[in-house]
């Protein structure tokens, strides 16, 4: 017996067991036909005299990946879950989730309301909610605290990590891990307890178990919460609401969780982390200028990479590389800065595996001096000093010695690709790969690809960078490439606002407390400063003699500020001199002090420039060094650097902490409002005629003019414009 055609198929199995089978490929998403068809299924099952057991499961071996994130936002029909997982809980014959590949979110949801869960092995399991800035509002919070206690489940749910099935069976989330047919597994055991009673089952009738220490468990929990939250309120809700649980009976906690719900759904914070699921998703379906795209370009295939330069970068490479499984070839030349290299490598694969409960992959990695070492891999990573004239002779020496067809990757942030290229015999099998630090740890990989990338050299880059965990996004070659080109007109604004009166504690303050884990200063501490001042030396800047006067304060007929040359003048490099933007009990301290004598500094800079200080709040900091940053973002997006938004989105909220719960700069601009940030910009621009950045992009011009599309549409002005161009 069979109903095909609905998204929810019924089968009657072993004679009596009713099997509901979700369908809605890939991840058999709740989608208000699914919900529909579970009702329909669900009832025909408990109407059915013959039928004594129900088992759930999902098409293709995957339970079901929760509620479909496509239709939030859109006028939502079909069966609400709260009545369909309710109506499940209440079923007078056995219900058991059968669960293989993920149940996430309201997958979860539904699996905790049937009476038993058996879960395959390789199952996940979880309430990712709080990533799309919900919370589990099909009953999870109310249920999930009586199943596992409130420790556990705050846990989960505040986090929204996966766990394995035999994670989850040691916190009691489900009742059996099975290494056979779950679905099997999941019928026989419902026909052993047909016709028992299941009232002692329906989890929502457990009372919830209380930790003794209960008000110091919450208040140490949500201070923990709201720190690392950075603005973010479904965490803090999702923590609400398992205190809701933890008090109230489980109908007024259900009330609770949907008024919290409520609150967060209609939320633009929702919306911005929805938005970052499916643009992260999005950049993997990457196109080039050339119309060469993801679909019909085929990855090389890599089985033995190499990394040459050991320094911080080449070591992250190498642990990252060699965690995916390939064979490395890790090459320094210098003997002492191997053996060096070799151990930091080693211990940084021995923690990442005690971590994760398995064995590290210290064998696939062999070291050398030799450049010669490299002959068979099939892709090199070159990530040696950041100049391009050592870069060009170690490419060199790769072309002489690499196989024919290897790739040959440069690890350059800024560097131009393209003319490294050109300096190759096959300038098509150059691409940079920018990781970030640390590179084992950092989930972001720009693929930077010039006018001569091959699409299958860009196609092999980017797959590596999905199996060695990244998020990936290919861009186009330009000075800084994507993040770092829009970093410039940032840091540009806020050493501005120094001259102007602010102090850096107040602009990182006005930045952190919009949801950067630290602000531009802090952060250019943490880095170095000593590292922007090379590439301003580099690009002929930097003029140590003149101290004062209005000429010291103007480069190549723009403003320029020199502060950071000062500080760097006087060996402050941030934390690891222990003296930058801030003091530091000593070199290599974490803690940042302000700093009487850097206030004295800025003061003594202003006077001797003829620099009026004036007061300066948070929304001048936000507005000038974030809509700077922003419209930065549409040159990009008009020079064809990135494809769309989502490129750029991605990348500022996977390598540079832009909130997640903000979506991003460009998905930010177009809740502020495309025409309000041209108005700034325009306003800033006239104050300061002396600053390019300033000046507003005609992209943003051009969407204004066409009544500021959605963001989703974007993309039609920009290949409109570009046509024009
Ligand atoms: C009342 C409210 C109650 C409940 C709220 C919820 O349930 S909210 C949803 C909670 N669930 C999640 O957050 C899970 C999201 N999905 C994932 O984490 C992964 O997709 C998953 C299931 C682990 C599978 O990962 P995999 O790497 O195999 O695939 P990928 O992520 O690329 O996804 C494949 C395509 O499926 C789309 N998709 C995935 N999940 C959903 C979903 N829940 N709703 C809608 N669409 C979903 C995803 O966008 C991919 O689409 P594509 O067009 O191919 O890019």
């Amino acid at each position: 017996m069979c109903d095909k055609g609905s998204m929810a198929q019924y089968t009657r199995v072993s004679g009596f067991v009713g099997l509901i089978t979700l369908q809605n490929p890939p991840v058999n998403a709740l989608s208000a036909a699914v919900r529909q068809g579970i009702v329909d299924m669900v009832e025909r099952a408990l109407s059915d005299p013959i039928v004594k057991s129900v088992v759930i499961c999902g098409q293709n071996g995957n339970f079901c990946g929760g509620a479909d994130i496509k239709e939030f936002g859109t006028n939502m029909s079909g069966p609400p879950l709260v009545p369909m997982i309710d109506a499940i809980e209440a079923a007078n014959k056995p219900v058991v989730a059968a669960i293989e590949g993920s149940a996430l979110g309201g997958g979860l949801e539904l699996a905790l309301g049937c009476h038993y869960r058996i879960a395959h092995s390789k199952a996940r399991l979880g309430l990712p909610e709080v990533t799309l800035g919900l919370l589990p509002a099909a009953g999870g919070t109310q249920r999930l605290s009586r199943l596992i206690g409130v420790p556990a489940a705050l846990n989960l749910i505040t986090t929204g990590i996966h766990v394995t099935a035999a994670q989850a069976l040691q916190l009691g989330i489900v009742d059996q891990v099975t290494d056979h047919n779950a679905v099997e597994v999941a019928v026989t055991f419902s026909l052993s307890v047909a016709g028992q009673s299941m009232d002692a089952r329906r989890i929502s009738t457990y009372p919830c178990p209380l930790p003794s220490d209960f008000d110091a468990l919450f208040e140490g929990v949500m201070q923990k919460v709201r720190q690392s939250a950075r603005g973010a309120i479904a965490p803090v809700a999702c923590v609400q609401a398992v205190r809701a649980a933890a008090t109230l009976p489980y109908t007024k906690g259900m009330e609770r969780e949907q008024e919290l719900m409520a609150t967060l759904f209609t939320s633009g914070q929702a919306r911005a982390q929805q938005y970052c699921f499916f643009a992260q998703r999005a950049v993997g379906r990457w196109r080039m200028p050339s119309g060469a795209r993801w679909e019909t370009s085929k990855p090389m295939p890599v089985h033995k990479a190499a990394v040459i330069g050991l320094g911080t970068m080449g070591r992250g490479i190498t642990v990252a590389l060699a965690q995916t499984g390939l064979s490395v070839v890790a090459v320094e030349t210098q003997e002492k800065q191997l053996m060096e290299a070799k151990q930091a490598v080693s211990g940084m694969l021995e923690r990442g595996a005690k971590r994760h409960g398995v064995a590290p992959m210290l064998d696939r990695i062999s070291y050398s001096q030799n450049i010669q070492a490299v002959a068979e891999v099939d892709l090199v990573i070159e990530a040696v000093f950041e100049d391009m004239a050592l870069k060009t002779e170690v490419f060199q020496q790769l072309s002489a010695v690499c196989k024919p067809g290897t790739l040959l990757c440069t690890n350059t942030s800024a560097l131009d690709v393209d003319k490294l290229a050109s300096e190759m015999p096959n300038p098509e099998l150059v691409v940079g790969m920018h990781f970030f630090a640390p590179a084992h740890v950092m989930k972001l990989l720009e693929v930077v690809y010039g006018p001569r990338s091959s699409p299958q050299a860009v196609a092999t880059a980017m797959q590596l960078g999905k199996k060695m965990g990244k998020v990936s996004v290919a861009v186009g070659n330009c000075r800084g490439f994507v993040g770092n080109r829009m970093l410039m007109p940032y840091l540009q604004q806020a050493f501005f606002l120094l001259e102007e009166g602010a102090t850096p504690e107040l602009v990182d303050r006005a930045l952190e407390e919009f949801g950067f884990p630290m602000g531009v200063f802090r952060m250019s501490d943490l880095s170095g400063l000593d590292i922007g001042w090379r590439v301003r030396k580099r690009d002929e800047l930097v003029e140590p003699d003149m101290a004062s006067g209005q000429s010291a304060r103007i480069r190549q007929g723009s403003r320029y500020s020199p502060l950071g040359d000062l500080l760097c003048e006087q060996g402050r490099f941030g934390q690891k001199t222990g003296q930058g933007w801030y003091r530091y009990d000593k070199p290599g301290s974490r803690v940042a002090r302000s700093d009487p004598w850097l206030h004295s500094f800025l003061v003594e800079y202003r006077a001797r420039h003829g620099l009026v200080p004036r007061s300066i709040d948070h929304q001048e900091v936000l507005e000038r060094c974030l809509y700077a940053l922003i419209n930065e973002g549409f040159r990009i997006l008009e020079d064809g650097i990135a494809a769309g938004p989502e490129d750029i989105d991605v990348i500022y909220v996977f390598g540079y902490g832009w909130p997640r719960h903000r979506g991003g700069p460009m998905f930010y601009a177009s809740m502020v409002g495309l025409a309000k940030i041209l108005e700034r910009l325009e306003h800033y621009q006239q104050a300061h005629p002396d600053v390019p950045y300033l000046q507003p992009s005609s992209l943003l011009r051009r969407l204004v003019a066409s009544d500021s599309p959605p963001i989703h549409r974007w993309r039609e002005v920009i290949k409109k414009y570009q046509s024009q161009l």
